[in-house]
């Protein structure tokens, strides 16, 4: 896992080696600068030599200088470098979320997904960019600090160490209470976050009800709440600030105390007494960030580990090895001895034999969860056959890549999905990159242009979230216009099961009508009243294919068809 961790660092190396050097020396001149003040009091001053008092300072500023820019790289550089991994592994894990099939969506929830992209990303970056450097030189300066203690002063020096496991122990201490609070806060800001989305996605729902008071009484408890944890977490922010300060002070004055007695009996000069509490200093430093590394790294890891988790989840479907980009189909389709299974206890289909010869239009009708979008589906392999074989043109799908396959259908959805943005960057998806000239074409063609004329901003006119300022059947002629620019030769039209006022069905109708032309088309049918003109009507049934004919000769039959057609029309 570490050795995965560290691999991110790469592409980073040459930052990594400028910023790492420069807090080495950073760690040296802090090391170095006591022993420059002994040698300051206890050698240049007793030589009243102003000249080199002088030049002594000068150098010293110099080096506080070095020492400052140098510090200034420390952390920006290391950030950049914690930033860096980060947005790689974030774009790392998009590109492989939209790699994936359709059965990981249907088995991962998007809440997990976002906290994946969000949080866990943000803490690997903090630990990419803390947890070797601050490792290195917590270690270094604390043990290069004792050493220099040592040799000055061996009594004093593990008095000062002796105060440490202490304050370990406070900060460590200090750091869980820290966490739970932290813990807590977010949990109630998560509370308050879900509430305000809620209301405002479901604003409508609330002034319908006229429910507006009882949603600000119930986001009252929410955000108190809130308040109430965050409270909590600074009043053990500040608890731990100045028990930390208190415990620092005191090793500090203990190491003042016992050097003043020393330095009394001629055992220590005044430069080493000076020098010693200033390494005090630099000893207890690096305790807080051994801390603060002892809670970032199981969280980082452990992030890390999440992370590594989905990206070494292969896609489902894949293109097989000496896949074929077709360039473009005729749109035969054929279905031989065709099992499928969504779960490994259930078989969805069983046995489908089907031949739809290109240019045809075909309806599938049936009860509901009988498997007629799942038989669309595996055509564009958003799954693979259980067993036996899908072929168009006579090539099976799973030698086709995915892309080239995927271009040559097209499908409009009963839920059209329709991304944040403008009218004709909605269109435009259908092929992206296409001219003014086309969008408007297939606007015209999916029998928008009215519509859009009528817009204060035409094509550029916002649909809000989701194509919320658009009505159902605005939202699907858009999809219909998509289609249009698409232009594929197979398609698949998942017929909304909510009904559109008449003249509203009509339009589509007509627009679908001009659509489906020169195409295979595959149409799931849910009202019987827009397949009468289809060329083949194929009934599916928990069993299977039970009937596959003409619209008047399965009517005329007096089978399953019959019955679900006296139903609609009765
Ligand atoms: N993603 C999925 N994961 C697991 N089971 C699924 C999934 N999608 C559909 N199913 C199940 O497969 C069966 C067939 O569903 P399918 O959506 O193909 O039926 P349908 O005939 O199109 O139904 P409807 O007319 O209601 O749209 C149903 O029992 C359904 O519960």
């Amino acid at each position: 896992m570490l050795k995965q961790f560290f691999s991110y660092y790469k592409p980073h190396k040459r930052l990594f080696i400028i910023d790492f050097s420069s807090a080495v020396i950073v760690a040296i001149l802090e090391l170095a600068f006591p022993i420059a003040v002994q040698w300051f009091i206890d050698k240049l001053l007793p030589s009243g030599e102003w000249g080199t008092i002088v030049t002594v300072s000068v150098l010293l500023l110099i080096i506080y200088l070095l020492s400052t820019v140098l510090q200034y790289i420390v952390s920006y550089l290391g950030h950049k470098l914690g930033i860096n991994i980060e947005t790689d592994m974030r774009q790392e894990l998009f590109t492989h979320v939209q790699r994936q099939s359709f059965r990981f969506f249907d088995n991962t929830k998007t809440g997990h997904i976002m906290s994946r992209v969000t949080n866990d990303l943000f803490d690997i970056g903090e630990l990419a960019h803390h947890g070797p450097e601050d490792l290195f030189i917590a270690i270094m300066t604390f043990f290069g600090a004792f050493a220099i203690m040592f040799s000055i002063n061996p009594q004093l020096a593990i008095i000062a160490i002796v105060m440490v496991p202490f304050l370990i122990w406070l900060v460590t201490y200090c750091n869980v209470k820290m966490n739970q609070s932290w813990k807590k806060m977010y949990e109630s800001v998560a509370d308050v976050n879900a509430r305000v989305e809620d209301s405002v996605s479901g604003a409508r729902v609330v002034q319908a009800f006229t429910n507006e008071q009882f949603e600000i009484e119930r986001f009252k408890n929410n955000n108190g709440r809130f308040r109430l944890a965050k409270l909590g977490a600074y009043k053990i922010m500040a608890g731990t600030h100045s028990s930390i300060y208190m415990m620092t002070r005191l090793v500090t004055l203990i190491v003042l105390v016992v050097g003043a007695w020393l330095s009394f009996n001629n055992k220590l000069s005044y430069g080493e007494l000076i020098s010693f509490v200033l390494y005090t200093n630099v000893l207890i430093k690096p305790v807080d960030k051994i801390s603060a590394l002892l809670e970032l790294y199981p969280k980082g890891m452990a992030g890390f580990k999440r992370f590594r988790e989905l990206i070494d989840q292969e896609p489902e479907i894949q293109n097989a090895k000496n896949a074929i980009a077709i360039q473009s189909l005729a749109g035969n389709i054929q279905f031989d001895n065709v099992h499928f299974r969504y779960e490994s206890y259930k078989e969805t289909l069983s046995n489908i034999n089907l031949s739809i010869q290109q240019g045809q239009t075909v309806a599938f009708v049936g009860p509901s969860g009988a498997g007629k979008t799942t038989i669309c589906s595996l055509i564009p392999r958003f799954y693979d056959v259980t067993d036996g074989t899908i072929s168009i043109d006579g090539i099976d799908v799973r030698d086709m890549t995915l892309q080239s396959l995927r271009s040559q259908i097209g499908i409009v959805q009963q839920d059209v999905f329709l991304f944040t943005g403008t009218v004709r960057e909605n269109i435009a998806y259908g092929k992206l990159g296409a001219s003014m000239e086309e969008i408007e074409e297939a606007a015209r063609k999916a029998h928008l242009e009215d519509f859009i004329e009528g817009l204060e901003d035409g094509y550029n006119t916002q649909i809000g979230e989701r194509g919320l300022k658009l009505s159902g059947g605005q939202k699907q002629r858009l999809a219909i216009a998509r289609m249009f620019l698409k232009n594929p030769p197979i398609l698949i039209l998942d017929e909304a099961t909510s009904a559109l006022d008449t003249e509203t069905e009509k339009i589509i109708q007509h627009a679908l009508n001009e659509l489906a032309k020169n195409r295979t088309t595959l149409i799931i049918a849910h009202r019987f009243a827009t397949i009468r003109e289809a060329d083949r009507v194929i009934v599916v049934t928990e069993n299977g294919i039970a009937e596959d004919g003409q619209y008047d000769e399965l009517v005329a039959a007096n089978g399953i068809f019959t019955k679900l057609h006296n139903i609609q029309f009765n």
